[in-house]
């Protein structure tokens, strides 16, 4: 699948907090690559994401994934679409409370429609690849914030999403393992052919990305489309 961003208006808040985030923004993801957003604290890297995975819809223009404009999809699409075809991992983690890491994985499996048993022993590779193998059992209130986000990444790399959105993986973690995480996005992005699109102020990630895309390139850039496909 591609994803493409067309003209991509967003303002978030309301009154004198009402801000344009996303200002005519226009890129273009390709299968099997790993783009880095980067740019400062609060240039739009979150909001890009969310609206790229139909999280958010945009004031204005289109998103694109394989030519169908998620934008413009109703609720229920944009959910089906969420399930089947985009892989989350947030800042936060954001896992279900009293599941426990594999859990997490299987609850998310379930949810997108696929059968929990088939893929448990692919769930706990994952947490294992992810450094999490010694935690299956702990439940998300009893793991580090650092572990919350490892296990958010597996469970976003375990139904090997068409597209897969990653925020700061390596915010929380030490560096060894952000090599781990880092090395682990770029080699599943390869092998399945997603489009990874990840925000990151980390050079280290930025280096393994094959394209980087700057926010300060984007934002406010009404006119001209801005490709990501491009080193
Ligand atoms: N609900 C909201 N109302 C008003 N402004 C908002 C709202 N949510 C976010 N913003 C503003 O939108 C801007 C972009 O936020 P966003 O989280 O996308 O930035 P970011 O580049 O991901 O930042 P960081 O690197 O700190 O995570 C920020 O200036 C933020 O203050």
């Amino acid at each position: 699948m591609s994803l493409e961003l067309s003209d991509v208006t967003v303002a978030l808040g309301s009154g004198d907090a009402r801000t344009t985030v996303l200002d005519g923004v226009c890129a273009r993801f390709s299968p099997g690559t790993v783009t880095a957003l980067v740019g400062p604290s609060g240039s739009g890297k979150s909001t890009l994401l969310a609206v790229a995975g139909a999280l958010l819809r945009p004031d204005d223009g289109q998103v694109l994934l394989d030519g169908r404009d998620l934008a413009a999809l109703g609720d229920s699409q944009r959910a089906r679409v969420r399930r089947e075809h985009i892989g989350y991992m947030f800042q936060s983690g954001n896992l279900l409370s009293g599941l426990t890491a594999v859990e997490q994985l299987l609850a998310a499996a379930s949810i997108a429609g696929r059968r929990p048993r088939r893929l448990r022993h692919r769930a706990e590779e994952l947490l294992a690849a992810v450094g999490v193998g010694h935690r299956l059992t702990h439940r998300a209130e009893q793991l580090s914030g650092g572990e919350r986000q490892r296990v958010a990444l597996a469970r976003a790399l375990l139904l090997a999403p068409a597209l897969l959105l990653v925020d700061e993986p390596t915010a929380a973690v030490d560096r060894s393992q952000a090599g781990t995480l880092t090395e682990l996005i770029a080699a599943s992005t390869h092998e399945h052919g997603c489009v990874t699109v990840v925000a990151t102020h980390d050079p280290a990630v930025s280096e393994v990305a094959d394209h980087r895309l700057d926010m300060a390139a984007l934002t406010g850039a009404a006119t001209g489309a801005r490709r990501a496909d491009q080193p």
